[in-house]
């Protein structure tokens, strides 16, 4: 049988507030998942709710990987097993790279000592990323998408079995975006599982194998980018029109987007539309 992750029942309450409601998918292990849906879909909150360690609620619900519920292991297996990338850095800035991507191997060493230890894997790591020669500057000393690889090279280091990554790409350049879903690529060729959560839809459609919809807290659909990522499933999701095209280069679904039940002249201005 092929390795799978799945999840079930993944919800997530803030008093009256439905943040992720009964959240369930099974996709392939091993691939590039991507996590998709407009602002407040719930994409951060699975992701969260995914480590376990959100609330109560989230421990409720199941994340099998290879037959092995991670929800059910004590915090620090689950850690060795699984990294969270999350959009806002935690303060670490007064550490030097080096140091944040070491305490990526805080799981697998005992106590703490070990931010100075294994620099062969927190080297290795660095060299992934991209951030081998900023080791000995300060966190605060780099840019957002410099900061955001770093946060990727800690990730790394931890050696994960599930690589979770909240808005990855936020603050990275086209360049360095196509790098980092590239990274993702290779890593999950190494058997890991990585799931993303990803604004771009172009982007999920180029570089990941499966995606996972989110709408209103709830798995709208899951499955190949290629038979999921619909002109339908964008308008009704996102409402926008969408025309989804073949990229000459790649055969990937490539997405063009339009207001939906606007002209190019009701966006545009005619003048402008005549000359489109
Ligand atoms: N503590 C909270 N109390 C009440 N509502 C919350 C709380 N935290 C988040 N929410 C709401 O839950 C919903 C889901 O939030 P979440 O951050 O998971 O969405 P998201 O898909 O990651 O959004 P974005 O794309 O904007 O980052 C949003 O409507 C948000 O306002």
């Amino acid at each position: 049988m092929s390795r799978q992750l799945v999840v079930a029942g993944l919800s997530r309450r803030v008093g009256d507030a439905v943040l992720l409601d009964d959240a369930g998918f099974t996709v392939p292990a091993g691939q590039v998942v991507a996590l998709v849906g407009p602002n407040g879909a719930g994409k951060s909150s699975l992701l969260r709710a995914m480590t376990g360690v959100a609330d109560r609620g989230a421990a409720s619900g199941h994340l099998m990987l290879d037959g092995v519920d991670l929800l059910a292991l004590k915090r620090r297996d689950r850690a060795r097993r699984m990294a969270l990338v999350e959009q806002e850095l935690r303060a670490e800035f007064s550490l030097t790279v080096r140091q944040v991507v070491a305490l990526g191997r805080i799981p697998h060493e005992s106590g703490w000592a070990v931010a100075a230890g294994d620099p062969a894997l927190t080297d290795a790591a660095m060299a992934r990323a991209g951030v081998a020669d900023w080791g000995d500057r300060l966190l605060s000393s780099l840019s957002g998408g410099e900061q955001q690889r770093v946060q990727l090279a800690r990730a790394l280091a931890q050696e994960p079995e599930l690589l979770l990554l909240d808005e990855p790409t936020n603050h990275l350049d086209v360049r360095a975006q196509m790098d980092t879903l590239g990274l993702l690529r290779e890593v999950a060729a190494t058997g890991v599982s990585v799931v993303a959560a990803l604004h771009d839809l172009n982007l999920a459609a180029a570089y990941c194998d499966h995606v996972v919809v989110l709408a209103g807290g709830r798995v709208q659909a899951v499955g190949d980018v290629r038979r999921v990522l619909t002109a339908e499933l964008v308008e009704a999701t996102y409402g926008v029109g969408a025309d989804v095209l073949t990229h000459p280069r790649t055969g990937r679904p490539l997405i063009a987007f339009s207001p939906s039940g606007a002209t190019p002249a009701d966006v545009l201005g005619a003048d402008a539309a005549s000359q489109a």
